[in-house]
Protein backbone atom coordinates (compact mmCIF):
# COMPACT_ATOMS: atom_id res chain seq x y z
CA UNK A 1 0.00 0.00 0.00
CA UNK A 2 1.22 3.49 -0.90
CA UNK A 3 -0.69 6.36 0.36
CA UNK A 4 1.64 9.10 1.17
CA UNK A 5 2.63 10.40 4.60
CA UNK A 6 -0.48 8.82 6.32
CA UNK A 7 0.14 4.95 6.53
CA UNK A 8 -3.20 4.51 7.84
CA UNK A 9 -4.99 5.79 4.69
CA UNK A 10 -6.52 3.48 2.69
CA UNK A 11 -8.31 3.23 -0.82
CA UNK A 12 -10.67 0.76 -0.57
CA UNK A 13 -12.70 -0.25 -4.02
CA UNK A 14 -16.20 -1.45 -4.14
CA UNK A 15 -16.61 -3.74 -6.75
CA UNK A 16 -15.99 -7.05 -7.95
CA UNK A 17 -15.10 -6.23 -11.42
CA UNK A 18 -11.46 -6.83 -12.70
CA UNK A 19 -12.21 -4.09 -15.21
CA UNK A 20 -12.37 -1.56 -12.54
CA UNK A 21 -9.38 -2.91 -10.33
CA UNK A 22 -7.50 -2.76 -13.67
CA UNK A 23 -8.20 0.89 -14.81
CA UNK A 24 -7.49 1.90 -11.11
CA UNK A 25 -3.84 0.14 -11.37
CA UNK A 26 -3.27 1.50 -14.61
CA UNK A 27 -3.74 4.55 -12.93
CA UNK A 28 -1.69 4.25 -10.44
CA UNK A 29 -4.01 3.64 -7.73
CA UNK A 30 -3.46 -0.31 -5.95
CA UNK A 31 -6.45 -0.16 -3.83
CA UNK A 32 -5.89 -2.11 0.11
CA UNK A 33 -8.65 -4.08 0.08
CA UNK A 34 -11.76 -4.50 -2.88
CA UNK A 35 -15.13 -5.01 -1.29
CA UNK A 36 -17.76 -5.78 -3.49
CA UNK A 37 -21.01 -4.54 -1.88
CA UNK A 38 -23.88 -6.56 -2.93
CA UNK A 39 -26.75 -4.23 -3.42
CA UNK A 40 -30.27 -4.48 -5.19
CA UNK A 41 -29.75 -3.41 -9.10
CA UNK A 42 -33.30 -3.18 -10.08
CA UNK A 43 -34.23 0.05 -11.31
CA UNK A 44 -37.28 1.80 -10.21
CA UNK A 45 -39.92 2.46 -12.10
CA UNK A 46 -39.49 5.26 -15.18
CA UNK A 47 -36.08 5.65 -13.33
CA UNK A 48 -33.63 7.69 -15.65
CA UNK A 49 -30.80 6.06 -17.07
CA UNK A 50 -28.72 8.75 -15.22
CA UNK A 51 -29.90 9.36 -12.26
CA UNK A 52 -30.29 5.36 -11.84
CA UNK A 53 -26.21 5.08 -12.64
CA UNK A 54 -25.82 7.52 -9.45
CA UNK A 55 -27.97 5.75 -7.82
CA UNK A 56 -26.33 2.21 -7.58
CA UNK A 57 -22.79 4.17 -7.92
CA UNK A 58 -24.16 6.02 -3.96
CA UNK A 59 -25.72 2.65 -3.11
CA UNK A 60 -22.19 0.64 -3.60
CA UNK A 61 -19.96 3.15 -1.74
CA UNK A 62 -22.32 2.97 1.11
CA UNK A 63 -23.03 -0.33 1.67
CA UNK A 64 -19.10 -0.89 1.17
CA UNK A 65 -18.00 1.52 3.70
CA UNK A 66 -21.06 -0.06 5.96
CA UNK A 67 -19.23 -3.51 5.60
CA UNK A 68 -15.78 -1.82 6.55
CA UNK A 69 -16.82 0.38 9.60
CA UNK A 70 -18.31 -3.39 10.50
CA UNK A 71 -14.87 -4.99 10.75
CA UNK A 72 -13.12 -1.50 11.94
CA UNK A 73 -14.80 1.09 13.14
CA UNK A 74 -11.69 3.18 13.09
CA UNK A 75 -10.84 2.53 9.38
CA UNK A 76 -9.40 5.90 7.88
CA UNK A 77 -10.22 4.82 4.27
CA UNK A 78 -11.78 6.71 0.86
CA UNK A 79 -14.36 4.03 -0.31
CA UNK A 80 -14.79 4.30 -4.17
CA UNK A 81 -17.08 2.48 -6.09
CA UNK A 82 -18.84 2.94 -9.67
CA UNK A 83 -21.78 1.72 -11.94
CA UNK A 84 -22.25 1.47 -15.64
CA UNK A 85 -25.66 1.89 -17.31
CA UNK A 86 -25.92 1.57 -21.04
CA UNK A 87 -29.28 3.25 -22.72
CA UNK A 88 -30.67 3.52 -25.91
CA UNK A 89 -33.41 6.43 -25.03
CA UNK A 90 -34.76 6.13 -21.82
CA UNK A 91 -34.51 2.43 -21.78
CA UNK A 92 -32.05 1.27 -19.57
CA UNK A 93 -30.44 -2.02 -20.89
CA UNK A 94 -29.92 -4.82 -19.22
CA UNK A 95 -26.48 -6.40 -17.77
CA UNK A 96 -26.47 -9.53 -20.02
CA UNK A 97 -26.21 -12.75 -18.42
CA UNK A 98 -28.63 -14.94 -20.98
CA UNK A 99 -27.27 -15.12 -24.68
CA UNK A 100 -31.29 -14.13 -25.71
CA UNK A 101 -30.42 -10.86 -23.82
CA UNK A 102 -27.10 -10.16 -25.03
CA UNK A 103 -29.22 -10.23 -28.71
CA UNK A 104 -31.75 -8.20 -28.10
CA UNK A 105 -29.21 -5.57 -27.10
CA UNK A 106 -26.87 -5.80 -29.99
CA UNK A 107 -29.70 -5.79 -32.18
CA UNK A 108 -31.28 -2.65 -30.51
CA UNK A 109 -27.71 -1.07 -30.69
CA UNK A 110 -26.73 -2.23 -34.20
CA UNK A 111 -26.19 0.91 -36.51
CA UNK A 112 -27.23 3.34 -33.71
CA UNK A 113 -25.81 5.40 -31.22
CA UNK A 114 -26.40 4.76 -27.85
CA UNK A 115 -25.60 6.67 -24.61
CA UNK A 116 -23.44 5.09 -21.66
CA UNK A 117 -23.71 6.59 -18.25
CA UNK A 118 -21.19 5.93 -15.69
CA UNK A 119 -21.03 7.30 -11.95
CA UNK A 120 -18.49 7.46 -9.76
CA UNK A 121 -19.13 7.93 -6.34
CA UNK A 122 -16.16 8.25 -3.31
CA UNK A 123 -17.03 8.44 0.55
CA UNK A 124 -13.92 10.11 2.43
CA UNK A 125 -12.32 8.90 5.50
CA UNK A 126 -14.65 12.01 7.72
CA UNK A 127 -17.75 10.34 5.69
CA UNK A 128 -18.25 12.95 2.72
CA UNK A 129 -19.70 11.39 0.04
CA UNK A 130 -19.00 12.81 -3.65
CA UNK A 131 -19.83 11.80 -7.23
CA UNK A 132 -19.78 12.41 -10.72
CA UNK A 133 -21.64 11.28 -13.89
CA UNK A 134 -19.85 10.33 -17.20
CA UNK A 135 -22.22 10.20 -20.19
CA UNK A 136 -20.88 8.90 -23.20
CA UNK A 137 -21.91 8.54 -26.80
CA UNK A 138 -21.08 5.60 -28.60
CA UNK A 139 -22.04 4.70 -32.31
CA UNK A 140 -21.97 1.58 -33.30
CA UNK A 141 -21.82 0.21 -37.27
CA UNK A 142 -24.69 -2.26 -38.66
CA UNK A 143 -24.00 -5.35 -37.25
CA UNK A 144 -24.30 -8.40 -40.30
CA UNK A 145 -25.76 -11.17 -39.23
CA UNK A 146 -22.51 -12.81 -38.98
CA UNK A 147 -20.97 -10.68 -36.77
CA UNK A 148 -23.94 -11.21 -34.53
CA UNK A 149 -23.64 -14.83 -34.50
CA UNK A 150 -19.75 -14.53 -33.78
CA UNK A 151 -20.11 -11.92 -30.82
CA UNK A 152 -22.98 -13.99 -29.31
CA UNK A 153 -20.34 -17.25 -29.37
CA UNK A 154 -17.18 -15.73 -27.84
CA UNK A 155 -18.99 -15.00 -24.37
CA UNK A 156 -17.51 -11.68 -24.62
CA UNK A 157 -21.26 -10.10 -23.65
CA UNK A 158 -21.77 -12.30 -20.58
CA UNK A 159 -22.09 -9.58 -17.20
CA UNK A 160 -21.62 -6.69 -19.22
CA UNK A 161 -24.01 -3.60 -19.22
CA UNK A 162 -26.00 -3.65 -22.72
CA UNK A 163 -24.36 -6.85 -23.89
CA UNK A 164 -20.98 -5.95 -25.31
CA UNK A 165 -17.41 -4.65 -24.24
CA UNK A 166 -15.29 -1.90 -25.53
CA UNK A 167 -12.28 -3.33 -24.24
CA UNK A 168 -12.57 -6.51 -26.09
CA UNK A 169 -14.04 -7.38 -30.15
CA UNK A 170 -16.68 -5.05 -29.59
CA UNK A 171 -13.99 -2.03 -29.92
CA UNK A 172 -14.26 -2.58 -33.63
CA UNK A 173 -17.72 -2.63 -33.81
CA UNK A 174 -17.71 1.32 -33.08
CA UNK A 175 -17.92 4.01 -35.24
CA UNK A 176 -17.38 7.33 -33.09
CA UNK A 177 -17.13 7.53 -29.41
CA UNK A 178 -17.61 10.94 -27.67
CA UNK A 179 -17.24 11.12 -24.15
CA UNK A 180 -14.64 8.74 -21.77
CA UNK A 181 -13.28 5.66 -23.09
CA UNK A 182 -12.61 4.46 -19.26
CA UNK A 183 -15.98 5.54 -18.69
CA UNK A 184 -17.57 2.90 -21.13
CA UNK A 185 -15.35 0.12 -19.61
CA UNK A 186 -16.46 0.74 -16.22
CA UNK A 187 -14.53 3.64 -14.46
CA UNK A 188 -13.83 7.28 -15.76
CA UNK A 189 -10.46 7.44 -14.40
CA UNK A 190 -10.52 11.87 -14.89
CA UNK A 191 -13.00 12.13 -12.94
CA UNK A 192 -12.10 8.94 -10.17
CA UNK A 193 -8.89 10.40 -9.66
CA UNK A 194 -9.95 14.21 -9.60
CA UNK A 195 -12.25 12.87 -7.11
CA UNK A 196 -9.72 11.30 -5.02
CA UNK A 197 -7.26 14.15 -5.53
CA UNK A 198 -9.94 16.50 -4.46
CA UNK A 199 -10.35 15.25 -1.15
CA UNK A 200 -6.78 14.56 -0.31
CA UNK A 201 -5.87 11.18 -1.44
CA UNK A 202 -2.62 11.44 -2.70
CA UNK A 203 -3.02 10.04 -6.11
CA UNK A 204 0.44 10.31 -7.29
CA UNK A 205 2.52 8.96 -4.35
CA UNK A 206 3.06 5.50 -6.64
CA UNK A 207 4.69 7.09 -9.71
CA UNK A 208 8.16 7.31 -8.73
CA UNK A 209 9.73 4.77 -10.93
CA UNK A 210 12.59 4.45 -7.97
C1 LIG B 1 -20.47 -1.08 -21.77
C2 LIG B 1 -19.42 -1.89 -21.06
C3 LIG B 1 -19.61 -2.41 -19.80
N1 LIG B 1 -18.66 -3.14 -19.19
C4 LIG B 1 -18.87 -3.71 -17.84
C5 LIG B 1 -18.37 -2.80 -16.72
C6 LIG B 1 -19.10 -3.33 -15.53
O1 LIG B 1 -18.33 -4.41 -14.96
C7 LIG B 1 -20.38 -3.90 -16.13
C8 LIG B 1 -21.56 -3.08 -15.72
O2 LIG B 1 -22.05 -3.52 -14.51
P1 LIG B 1 -21.92 -2.75 -13.13
O3 LIG B 1 -23.16 -3.03 -12.34
O4 LIG B 1 -21.57 -1.32 -13.35
O5 LIG B 1 -20.67 -3.42 -12.42
P2 LIG B 1 -20.39 -4.92 -11.97
O6 LIG B 1 -21.60 -5.52 -11.32
O7 LIG B 1 -19.76 -5.68 -13.10
O8 LIG B 1 -19.25 -4.71 -10.86
P3 LIG B 1 -19.33 -4.01 -9.42
O9 LIG B 1 -20.74 -3.54 -9.17
O10 LIG B 1 -18.91 -5.06 -8.45
O11 LIG B 1 -18.35 -2.87 -9.48
O12 LIG B 1 -20.23 -3.89 -17.54
C9 LIG B 1 -17.46 -3.40 -19.81
O13 LIG B 1 -16.58 -4.08 -19.24
N2 LIG B 1 -17.23 -2.88 -21.05
C10 LIG B 1 -18.15 -2.14 -21.71
O14 LIG B 1 -17.89 -1.70 -22.85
Amino acid sequence: MTAGTSPALRLVLASASPRRLALLEQAGLQPAALLPADIDETPQKAEKPRDYARRMAREKAREAERLLRETDAQANAYVLAADTVVSVGRRILPKAELVEEADACLRLLSGRTHRVYTAVCLISPRGGERDRIVETRVRFKNLAREDLAAYLASGEWRGKAGGYAIQGLAGSFVVKLVGSYTAVVGLPLYEAVNLLAGEGYPVRASWSAA
